[in-house]
């Protein structure tokens, strides 16, 4: 991992650089996909599937008959883990719910804001280098309790053309019919454009790989919402002396086991425990399954030491990391001070690995920066706020001529001739 010390706010831009490509790297590829897509529906779709995922499938759509049988390929101890986590990520959605906000703002005028579900959802899964069933807890459940209508899911298909039966249980168990065997790109140009088999929707969520991501980005350019960039994971651990060094190690590994583009970074004040933390990276790396992976990972990490808990936050606050680990004697310090993060972990006993399954938070987050502007999915990324309003003839009277001055104001007349007709309609009443 790399080391640095006291590094200059100058450089921080720099050190902390996220190793993915960007937008303009794969725009070029994403682009001749959709257009394909746009053009030649499910064709085009099964000939991408065949050249990134290296598999010829005639029907991408997984049946019913398969969907029930995934249920024999999950075992009993598996299905009560999943049963735990919907649960608890049930329960924290729920609490979610805001209730009507009403209010007279003057007399005579009533405004209230209600929520609807957003009809139409697609779900992506990511399953390229592994079946991330997690993640459809994380979207299918808050997409059921906001009550969308159609909810549509689509993850690539493994080495033998098929779907995770774990993917395909936990899909059934939330109430999801509509299962796609067809990932990446296609997938996400699949829910833009919709195809012969795929419907198109009005907003796609989930998170993937920098192909799936950007693809998202793009999908905006033709009128889908998207519940934010939620790419190549991320985790930044601040620690002092109090933390253990094996339980943060142990944190740094489980993001870097990802994908080679995840980011793992420590910050620290304490130089020692810097030390500490390398030798037990080292040590866990080399019998982790996945230590391919995770070793490319952490060659783009970094360790870092700062003189104090002040400089530690700004810098944290201008990297903005997708989860944000507490382990230090000050924890209000940074849980009151950190303003761009997408998940924060408090404690030595709070392993990100707990946001990622079972505690009942989301794990579809902001990366690559984008925790400074964007919320992760919750709730309220299944609905729409809307507002209404209705004026009594009290109420036109109370405001109409703020209304008419600031329409006249504008140059705007025939905005202020719809108060100016009714003012003189009660005037005439009168
Ligand atoms: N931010 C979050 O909330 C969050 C949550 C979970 C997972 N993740 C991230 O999701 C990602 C999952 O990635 P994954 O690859 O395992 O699965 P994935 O499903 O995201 O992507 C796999 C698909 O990518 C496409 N693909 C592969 N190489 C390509 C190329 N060179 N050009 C174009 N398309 C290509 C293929 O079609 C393949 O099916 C990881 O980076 C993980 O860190 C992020
Ligand atoms: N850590 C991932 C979000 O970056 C979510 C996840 C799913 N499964 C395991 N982890
Ligand atoms: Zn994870």
């Amino acid at each position: 991992m790399n080391k640095i010390f006291n590094p200059k706010p100058a450089d921080w831009n720099t050190i902390l650089e996220r190793p993915t490509q960007t937008v303009d790297d794969i725009e070029a590829t994403v682009s001749q996909i959709f257009s394909e897509v746009q053009k030649n529906g499910d064709q085009a779709i099964k000939k991408y599937t065949s050249f990134f995922d290296n598999v010829k499938l005639d029907n991408f759509v997984v049946s019913q008959a398969e969907i029930d049988a995934a249920s024999m390929n999950v075992s009993d101890e598996l299905k009560a883990a999943i049963a735990l986590a919907k649960t608890n990520i049930t329960k924290f959605h729920e609490a979610q719910e805001t209730p009507k906000i009403e209010i007279e703002t003057t007399k005579g005028v009533r405004c209230w804001q209600e929520k609807r579900a957003i009809q139409k959802v697609g779900l992506y899964i990511p399953g390229g280098t592994a079946p991330l069933f997690s993640t459809i807890l994380m979207l299918a459940v808050p997409a059921k309790i906001a009550g969308c209508d159609e909810i549509i899911l689509c993850t690539p298909p493994n080495k033998e053309g098929k779907v995770n039966p774990a993917i395909l249980y936990t899909a059934k168990l939330c109430g999801i019919t509509k299962v796609y065997n067809v990932g990446g790109i296609q997938a996400i140009a699949g829910m833009t454009f919709g195809s012969e088999t795929i419907s198109k929707v009005y907003k796609i969520f989930g998170p993937g790989n920098q192909f799936v991501t950007v693809a998202k980005q793009l999908a905006t350019k033709y009128g889908v919402a998207i519940d934010m960039p939620a790419g190549p994971s991320e985790l930044l651990v601040v620690a002092d002396e109090t933390a253990n060094a094996s339980f943060v190690a142990s944190d740094l590994l489980s993001q870097a086991e990802h994908g080679t583009d995840s980011q793992v970074i420590l910050v620290t004040t304490s130089k020692k425990f810097l030390d500490e933390v390398e030798s037990a990276v080292e040590a866990q790396l080399g019998v982790l399954p996945r230590k391919g992976i995770a070793t490319k990972a952490i060659n783009n990490s970094k360790l870092i030491y700062v003189e104090n808990d002040q400089i530690a936050l700004e810098l944290i606050n201008e990297y903005g990391p997708e989860h944000f680990i507490v382990c230090a004697n000050d924890e209000d310090f940074y849980t009151n001070g950190i303003q761009n993060a997408g998940s924060v972990f408090v404690g030595n006993y709070t392993p990100e690995s707990a946001g990622d399954y079972a505690s009942g938070t989301n794990h579809t987050l902001p990366t690559n920066g984008y925790a400074k502007a964007y919320s992760g999915v919750n709730l309220a990324s299944f609905q729409k706020s809307m507002t209404f309003q209705k004026i009594t003839p009290e109420g036109i009277q109370n405001i109409g001529n703020a209304i008419e001055l600031m329409a006249e104001a504008e140059g705007l007349q025939a905005h202020k001739n719809a108060v100016t007709l009714r003012l003189d309609a009660l005037k005439a009443k009168s």
